[in-house]
């Protein structure tokens, strides 16, 4: 699957609004009552991400969940991570 151009990007970045570009990738961050609540999300994330065959970078600070989404085979961002995004964002 080839990265996405400018254009198509935008355009999906509006349609996933809880999402932002960061440094070549889709990133979100969201907090969590505490440490369990956060962990019992990243475990649902990791079942979709198994699911799907694609894997966010995750971050876990006590709270806080960041998830980082890019396609490293081709070096950038295609379908395949705002369909995760999607999928991700309807586990919240
Ligand atoms: C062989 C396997 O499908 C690939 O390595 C997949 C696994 N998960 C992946 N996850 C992400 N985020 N990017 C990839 O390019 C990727 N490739």
């Amino acid at each position: 699957m080839s990265a996405l151009f400018h254009s198509d990007l935008t355009q999906r970045l509006s349609a996933t609004p809880a999402w932002k570009l960061q440094d070549g990738a889709i990133t979100r961050t969201l907090s969590f009552p505490d440490f369990v609540a956060a962990m019992t999300f990243v475990n649902r994330v990791a079942e979709a991400a198994e699911s799907a065959g694609h894997h966010p970078d995750i971050d876990i600070r006590y709270n806080k969940v960041t998830l980082v989404l890019s396609t490293h085979d081709a070096g950038g961002i295609t379908e395949k991570d705002f369909l995760l995004a999607s999928e991700i964002d309807r586990l919240v």
